[in-house]
């Protein structure tokens, strides 16, 4: 019987917006329009990861946003996403948002594909973990689900793990579901034995999400924005909200059965 937890959140990454919107030059779609409509439906956070080449969400999103969520909606939290050895630190110091997910992303990376390593990052994340952690922000490293660096990821002062979920969402629907999922769960306990809190994000949707959440232990947050934002062109995002709460709420009532 797994031990009780906390409702997993649902953190809306918002790039693709900023994908779209950025193909023009006339503003829409919005970004801080549609974090107001998810969070209007129920989200609990929002999550941008303003990468170095401005591909998708900019400078003045992360502000907009960070002044959108202290106004309007102060109990949901803000996640920004990003290399600390890169541009994310100078948006942690100028808006404090509840959460920074440190990510090793190259500066032309397609996208994210990949967690820290210890004992090689640690040297030069602990100082940037302290800074954040003195602001007042949570930090949480994205990580590979390997045990064995659960602890060294504490010893860097780190308050969470973000799990990368994309090797479990290759393995959904094939003979490999099962062995991803246990080595996700393996991982998720490690991390909760060394202290940690538990995140996870990458390729996770309607399909794979409630399996994920069912069976990894403790897991506090999800951050998604691609699958979501392709449903949500087809569903709208307050009911693509509710679709998500939904597989989350389907996955934590088989956790308890
Ligand atoms: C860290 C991670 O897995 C994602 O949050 C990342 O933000 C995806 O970035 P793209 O939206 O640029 O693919
Ligand atoms: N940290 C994962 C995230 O924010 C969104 O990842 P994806 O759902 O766009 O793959």
């Amino acid at each position: 019987m797994t031990a009780a937890y906390p409702r997993t959140s649902l953190s809306v990454n918002v790039n693709k917006v900023a994908l779209v919107r950025n193909t023009r030059h006339l503003g829409i779609p919005g970004v801080a329009r549609a974090a107001r409509l998810c969070l209007a439906a129920g989200a609990q956070g929002i999550t941008v990861h303003p990468r170095p080449d401005g591909r998708h969400i900019r400078a003045h999103d992360v502000h907009e946003l960070a002044e959108l969520l202290a106004q309007d909606w102060p109990g949901r939290e803000y996640n920004i996403e990003g290399n600390p050895t890169q541009n994310l630190m100078e948006f942690i110091r100028a808006v404090r948002p509840s959460q920074a997910t440190f990510v090793p992303d190259g500066e032309d990376q397609f996208t994210s594909d990949h967690g820290w390593s210890f004992p090689q990052d640690a040297e030069r994340l602990a100082p940037l973990v302290a800074e954040c952690r003195a602001l007042g922000v949570r930090v949480s490293l994205f990580m590979d689900p390997v045990p064995e660096q659960m602890q060294a990821v504490r010893a860097v002062g780190a308050d969470r793990i973000e799990l990368y979920t994309e090797p479990y969402a290759c393995a959904w629907g094939t003979p490999q579901q099962e062995e991803q999922l246990a080595r996700y769960a393996a991982a998720a306990q490690a991390a909760l034995e060394a202290g940690l809190g538990v995140n996870a994000g990458h390729d996770l949707n309607q399909d794979n999400l409630a399996a994920f959440v069912a069976r990894v232990p403790g897991l506090l947050e999800v951050s998604i924005g691609h699958a979501f934002m392709s449903d949500a062109l087809e569903l709208g995002y307050a009911a693509a909200v509710r679709a998500y709460q939904q597989c989350i709420d389907d996955g934590m009532a088989r956790r308890r059965s």
